[in-house]
C-alpha cells in the first residue's frame, strides 16, 4: 500500500474548496506505489488523483516537476498536469505534507507487457524526449551515477544480510560501470528516469498516461531507454530475458531517435548502470523498511539477475 499520510474527509473537503472542481463525493487510498501517498478523489464534477509527497520527493523540486507535467500536457502528451487552484497555485500543503491535485487519466498498468505494448510505451518515451527540447527546467539527477557509490557505502556490509555476497557483487558491478561510463559522449535532456511498466497507463496497446515523474532529471537521454529496457524486458524476478519486448522497446523509441553506433555500443553499460541504481535503491529500502511494514519491499536481487544479462562476466554469487 502507499498511504503514509491519512487525510480526513473534513480536511479534504476544505482543501477542495480552494479549487473549481466541485464538491467531494468520495476518496479512496490507492494501494499501488511505494514513494508517495495517493488518493483517488471523486468530486461532483470529475475524478482526480491527490498526491501527498513523502520522504524521497523534496518540496523544493516540486516546481520543476509541476512545470514539466504542464509542459508535456500542453504538447498533447498523455501526461497528467496538476490542477491549479483559483489563484493559479498547484503546490499546496495538506496534513503537513506538500500536496497536489492531479488530473486523473484512464488506463491500467500492465504487469507482463507484450511487444506491441512495449513498442507503444517506448514510442511515447521518444515523444516525451522530443517534447522537452524547449523545456527550460533543469534538475541534477539525485539518483544519477554520482550518487551510487555514496549509497553503496551507506548500505555497507549490511548488504550481505540481504544475500551473502551482495556487497562484493554490487561493489564489483559498480566499479565496472564507473570505469566504462562516459558521461560526455551522449545527448542529455530531461529524462523520466523511472519509466517502469507501473508508470505507464494503457488501454490495450494504446498509451493513455505516463505518470510518476518524481525522479525526472537532466541526464543522458539514451540512459532513459536503458532504464526502461532493464525494467520491461524481464519477468519481475529478473530471471528470464524477453528479447521480443527488448527489441520492441528499441524499435518504438527509434521512431523518434534511432540509436547511433556509439549508443548501441554503450547500451549494455548504461543498462548495467540502471541495474546498479535500482539494486541499490531497493537494497537501501530493504534494509530500512521493517519487514512488517505495510509497504511491499521490492527485491534488489531481481536487479542483480538483470545485471548478469547485461554484463555476463560479472561474478554470480547473488544472481
Ligand atoms: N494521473 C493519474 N491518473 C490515474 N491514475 C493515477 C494517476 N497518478 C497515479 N495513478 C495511480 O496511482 C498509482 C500510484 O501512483 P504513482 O506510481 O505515482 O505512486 P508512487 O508512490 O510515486 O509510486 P512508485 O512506487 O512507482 O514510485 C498508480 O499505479 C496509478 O494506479
Ligand atoms: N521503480 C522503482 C521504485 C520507484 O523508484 C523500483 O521498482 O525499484
Amino acid at each position: 500500500m502507499a498511504v503514509y499520510t491519512q487525510v480526513s474527509a473534513e480536511a479534504l473537503s476544505r482543501f477542495l474548496t480552494r479549487f473549481d472542481v466541485g464538491a467531494l463525493v468520495s476518496a479512496k487510498g490507492i494501494a499501488e506505489g511505494v514513494e508517495n501517498s495517493n488518493y483517488l478523489v471523486d468530486t461532483s464534477e470529475a475524478r482526480f488523483i491527490l498526491t501527498l509527497y513523502e520522504k524521497r520527493v523534496a518540496a523544493d523540486d516540486l516546481p520543476f516537476f509541476m512545470a514539466l507535467l504542464d509542459h508535456l500536457a500542453s504538447k498533447d502528451l498523455a501526461v497528467p498536469p496538476a490542477v491549479p487552484d483559483r489563484d493559479g497555485r498547484t503546490i499546496h500543503e495538506l496534513e503537513g505534507r506538500p500536496a497536489c491535485l492531479i488530473r486523473f487519466l484512464p488506463g491500467v498498468s500492465v504487469t507482463q507487457p507484450t511487444p506491441a505494448q512495449a513498442f507503444a510505451a517506448a514510442d511515447a518515451m521518444g515523444a516525451m524526449h522530443r517534447a522537452v527540447a524547449d523545456f527550460e527546467g533543469l534538475r541534477p539527477n539525485s539518483m544519477g551515477l554520482d550518487s551510487w557509490r555514496p549509497l553503496f557505502e551507506r548500505c555497507g556490509r549490511a548488504l550481505d544480510e540481504i544475500a551473502p555476497g551482495l556487497h562484493a557483487d554490487l561493489g564489483e558491478a559498480l566499479d565496472r560501470v564507473c570505469e566504462r561510463w562516459d558521461d560526455a559522449a551522449f545527448d542529455r535532456c530531461v529524462i523520466h528516469a523511472d519509466l517502469f511498466p507501473d508508470n505507464v497507463l494503457m488501454l490495450g496497446d494504446t498509451v493513455t498516461g505516463l505518470i510518476d515523474f518524481y525522479f525526472a532529471a537532466t541526464d543522458i537521454r539514451i540512459y532513459d531507454l536503458a532504464i526502461m529496457h532493464s525494467a520491461w524486458s524481464f519477468d519481475p524476478q529478473g530471471r528470464n530475458f524477453r528479447p521480443a519486448v527488448g527489441d520492441a522497446l528499441i524499435a518504438g523509441y527509434s521512431q523518434h531517435y534511432p540509436l547511433s553506433a556509439a549508443e548501441k555500443a554503450a547500451f549494455a553499460t548504461l543498462a548495467s548502470g540502471a541495474c546498479v541504481r535500482f539494486a541499490l535503491s531497493r537494497a537501501w529500502d530493504w534494509l530500512n523498511t521493517p519487514a512488517d511494514a505495510l509497504v511491499t519491499r521490492k527485491d534488489p536481487l531481481a536487479y542483480m539477475r538483470r545485471l548478469h544479462h547485461y554484463d555476463p562476466e560479472l561474478a554470480t554469487r547473488t544472481a
